[in-house]
């Protein structure tokens, strides 16, 4: 069997290397650039000591190499998709645009094809079941990714591979440190990569712009102060919002008028939810429920998280509806509900939380 690794010089994907040709197998690697060079050298990924990471494993385990750009690609899609749902006042998940639109979209159309399988080193399963192949979760629940592979296709989940989804993030660790490999003690890395070393703020900011706008309190309509511009808040926010006497958190925005609307203490109600409703819900692997009107007992995630929410979901017309157990903090528009059987095994789809 061909197998593309893709690689990005963190931990999880060198381990993943080893993993494979432990297995027999004989990769061969593939560091995608994301990272957007520009002319000012404003928006970049530290690619350069991700690629000397990545041929040192090349040439450590004898795997072939291949260095490719999407660059272009992620820009006409993430970060187009990214900045256009600011601008509606959403939430956006470039994560899960990433998986979905580069690594396992522009990735197999280019180069994946060639091979039989593409291998990450996501904290995901798959589970085999009456012939038919389901992203499940990782054995290390707290490290689980599948929330952001919760967009994928069939086809997609079909041709992936897991190769550290059976291990905890600490065995993982521990091989890379047997294997002494140079990327052991590398930290995690954190979020969205194009913005690489950049403040997200900084990242609108040059794309919307500033304009400034109220701060209002929602339950008093009192005036507490102004913000830069709607699009650099996000419901369910607390940091960030330079007010006394807090904590403050964003709980609506009025993208009309440009005024976010605050409210005080960690308890307040208006921080929680219980309803949540998904667009444009796709199923991974099959739509098990059909046109049953029915509610459906389910576990979801509102966020990359390690708990699971229980909760019932039902179709109502276009709209899957979520009534969850208890209530759920910051349910923000734009973000995605990402639904798992009630034994938290099968991720079966996803849609966008309205
Ligand atoms: N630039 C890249 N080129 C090739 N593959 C990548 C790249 N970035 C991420 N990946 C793949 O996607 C997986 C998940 O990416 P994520 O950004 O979550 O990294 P991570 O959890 O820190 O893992 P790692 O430790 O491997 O970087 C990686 O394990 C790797 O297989």
């Amino acid at each position: 069997m061909e197998i593309a690794a893709l690689v990005s010089g963190g931990v999880d994907s060198s381990v993943v290397v080893y993993r494979l040709k432990e297995m027999g197998y004989d990769p061969t690697l593939f560091y995608i650039k994301i990272g957007m060079e520009d002319k000012n050298g404003y928006i970049d990924c530290p690619a350069e000591e991700d690629i000397e990471i990545v041929s040192y494993i090349a040439k450590k385990y004898g795997c072939r190499f291949e260095i490719v750009s999407l660059q272009d690609e992620y820009w006409n899609s993430v970060v187009r998709y990214t900045i256009e749902s600011v601008k509606r006042g959403l939430t956006p998940n470039p994560d899960m645009m990433c998986n979905k639109l580069i690594k396992f979209g522009c990735f197999d159309e280019k180069w994946g094809h060639h091979f039989d399988k593409i291998a990450t080193g996501h904290y995901a399963t798959t589970t085999e079941i009456d012939g038919l192949t389901w992203l499940s979760t990782a054995k290390d629940r707290v490290k689980d990714q599948t929330y952001f592979l919760g967009q994928i296709n069939y086809l997609q989940v079909s041709r992936l591979m897991f190769p550290i989804g059976n291990l905890l993030k600490s065995e993982v660790r521990a091989i890379a440190a047997q294997e002494k490999l140079p990327s052991a003690q590398r930290k995690d890395s954190q979020g969205i990569c194009f913005l690489g070393k950049i403040n997200y703020n900084e990242f609108i900011e040059r794309y919307l712009g500033k304009k400034e706008g109220l701060i209002v309190e929602l339950e008093t309509g009192n005036i507490l102060g102004k913000h830069q511009g709607y699009w650099f808040h996000t419901i369910g926010q607390r940091k960030g919002l330079g007010l006394s006497g807090g904590p403050w958190f964003v709980i609506k925005k009025d993208t009309n008028r440009n005024i976010i609307y605050v409210s005080k203490g960690y308890n307040t109600q208006y921080q929680y939810g219980d309803v949540i409703d998904l667009q444009g819900f796709s199923f991974i692997t099959k739509d098990i429920w059909g046109d049953s009107e029915d509610e459906k007992e389910i576990m979801f995630k509102i966020r990359h998280t390690p708990e699971f929410t229980p909760g019932k979901i039902s179709k109502i017309g276009d709209i899957y509806h979520i009534q969850s157990e208890k209530p759920v903090q910051g349910i923000a528009a734009g973000q995605f509900g990402v639904v798992y059987d009630k034994e938290c095994r099968l991720c079966l789809g996803s849609g966008m939380i309205i």
